[in-house]
């Protein structure tokens, strides 16, 4: 029984219509929506049942750009906390810790005690998930440099930390990769001497090949893609080349120039069944991957994580809509000294950042007719200087300008020091580990025979990432508790508990009696 409101250890929900075997937790859930005709609203009700592998499978992670600022300070950080390193600053010991990641720092409300006061739990106390210190991390760059000089190149952590983790990471040396200058930044070809030639086709064979070696080599069962390689431009949309997964596949084989790296990795992924991330805002999700992602069930989620100067702006614009303020214009500028920044510096793949950060408003205004016409938007402006001095250590600046009651304007500025990377790969660990639990459900409706997997495009993933990529005709989410909620909810419907709804009625209908 809780009395202190967090329960440590796994909860386990006292339902009949919740089943705890061995292998797996069985769910039936009652999921509540309303349709909507005109003004008459009608409240649905579907009676689904979820299965969940409580076995976790030896998991891998392939990153792509693994010996960028994202790559070494994720691999470091997971294998400073599985030594439980410590380390000296001016501030004094540090420990390891996963600061920023919602799977290991986020608690999740459960209930309320006998006392009706709310209890809450980690999210990995309510379903089965991952350890992130017993995950593999392998994968490929263009650089060849190991991951431990790659980590001090990146600037990232103390000199104490890297100075303890250098002896462990010296020896992991990426795989070469497949690069195309005509994708990112020139300024990235002097790091470029760690690549696959050939033609695409031979580049794909060579990338299932790598996949398959690490699985076979290191008893790897799932094995999950991350793309934290540059960002590239936009690949063109071309029917005939791109637009199904046939052509996709005959335009691989032609060794056609307008396939993408990141594409060619996600093709690779998916033909070996591996779930794939793409962590950068390029289109690498181009129709002809979803469509074999969607042939193949194999999962796929993107675009772009979502850190520090998005992330704010989404529950912002959030917060100043839904009070009923009529935001007007946005200015998000920062300056970054990073090779993310370098790479960014040039106009083809500055433009694949500026959509995807630019996007992030969109839901918010779409669903306030009321302030905002058809086509009406505030004035948003997006910049990004890349400052070297700096280094990972981003500064953003943001201004938000309202109009408010009778005339009046409201202008909120803001100064975020955002350390880049830091604020990153506890994002992409979330990814990957929510990632891992999507592999091991199945849902039906309760009165269907067969399960199936979920959605292959798991948008469930938006919270983590800046242009959710969602299943054709699904709205997207960008608002950010919205987002979290929903991988909460979920959660909760895994093990039979209704959504979170807030309403506290316990404590303001007077019949309810403490129990
Ligand atoms: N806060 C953040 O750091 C943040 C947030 C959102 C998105 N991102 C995106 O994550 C990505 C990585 O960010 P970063 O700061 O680690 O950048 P980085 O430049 O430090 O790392 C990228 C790595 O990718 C490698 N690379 C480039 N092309 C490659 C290819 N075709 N195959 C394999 N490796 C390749 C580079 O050599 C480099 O080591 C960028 O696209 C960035 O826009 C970063
Ligand atoms: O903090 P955030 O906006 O979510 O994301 C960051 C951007 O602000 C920054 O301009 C870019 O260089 C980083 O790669 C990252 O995308």
């Amino acid at each position: 029984m809780s009395e202190t409101g967090f329960v440590g250890e796994p909860i386990v929900v006292a339902s009949p219509n919740v089943e705890y075997s061995k292998n797996e937790i069985i769910s039936r859930y009652e999921y509540r929506e309303s349709r909507v005709n005109g003004n008459i609203v009608t409240p649905l009700n579907e009676n689904l049942t979820f299965k969940t592998q409580r076995k976790i499978p030896k998991t891998g992670v392939l990153l792509v750009g693994w010996g960028g600022n994202n790559g070494t300070t994720l691999t470091a950080g997971i294998l400073a906390n599985k030594l439980k390193t410590t380390w000296m600053t001016k501030e004094g010991e540090q420990h390891a810790n996963f600061l920023g990641s919602i799977c290991r720092s986020v608690t999740m409300r459960i209930g309320i005690d006998n006392n009706l006061q709310p209890v809450y739990a980690p999210l990995f106390g309510v379903i089965p998930m991952l350890n992130p210190t017993d995950l593999d991390i392998w994968g490929w760059d263009i650089s060849n440099m190991s991951i431990a000089n790659a980590m001090v190149r990146a600037r990232v952590f103390d000199y104490d930390l890297q100075r303890k983790l250098y002896p462990e990471l010296k020896d992991m040396i990426p795989w070469p990769s497949v690069y195309s200058e005509d994708f990112i930044a020139a300024n990235q070809s002097e790091r470029a001497n760690n690549i696959i030639h050939g033609t695409k086709q031979e580049q794909l064979q060579t990338l299932r090949q790598n996949i398959r070696d690490f699985k076979q080599s290191r008893g790897i069962e799932n094995v999950i893609v991350l793309w934290t390689a540059n960002t590239e431009r936009y690949a063109e949309l071309r029917e005939g080349l791109n637009d199904t997964a046939d052509n996709l596949l005959r335009s691989i084989e032609a060794d056609a120039s307008e396939i993408a790296p990141s594409t060619l990795f996600a093709v690779a992924s998916i033909l070996e069944g591996c779930t794939y991330i793409n962590g950068s805002p390029q289109n690498t999700f181009i129709p002809g991957v979803i469509e074999l992602s969607e042939r193949h069930q194999v999962l796929i989620a993107g675009d772009d994580f979502k850190t520090g100067q998005t992330k704010i702006k989404t529950v912002l614009c959030d917060f100043l809509i839904n009070s009923g303020l009529k935001l007007a214009s946005v200015v998000s500028y920062n300056h970054l000294g990073n090779n993310d920044g370098k790479n960014l510096s040039a106009p083809k793949t500055f433009r694949s950042k500026e959509i995807s950060k630019s996007g992030v408003i969109d839901d918010v205004i779409r669903a306030n007719r009321l302030i905002y016409g058809e086509n009406e938007h505030p004035d948003h402006c997006v910049v990004i200087k890349y400052v070297p001095y700096v280094g990972d250590s981003k500064r953003a600046m943001d201004e938000y300008t309202s109009e408010i009651f009778m005339g009046g304007r409201n202008t909120i500025v803001l100064h975020n020091t955002c350390e880049d990377s830091l604020l990153a790969a506890p994002i992409i660990l979330d990814l990957i580990l929510l990632a891992e639990l999507c592999t091991r459900v199945q849902i039906k409706r309760t009165q269907d025979e067969e399960f199936s997997r979920m959605h292959p495009v798991l948008s469930i993933l938006s919270f983590l990432l800046k242009s959710p990529q969602v299943p054709s005709g699904s709205p997207i989410v960008h608002s950010l508790f919205n987002q979290r909620y929903s991988i909460t909810n979920f959660i909760r419907a895994l093990v039979g508990l209704p959504p979170e709804t807030f309403m506290l009625l316990e404590h303001k209908i007077p019949c309810f009696q403490k129990s």
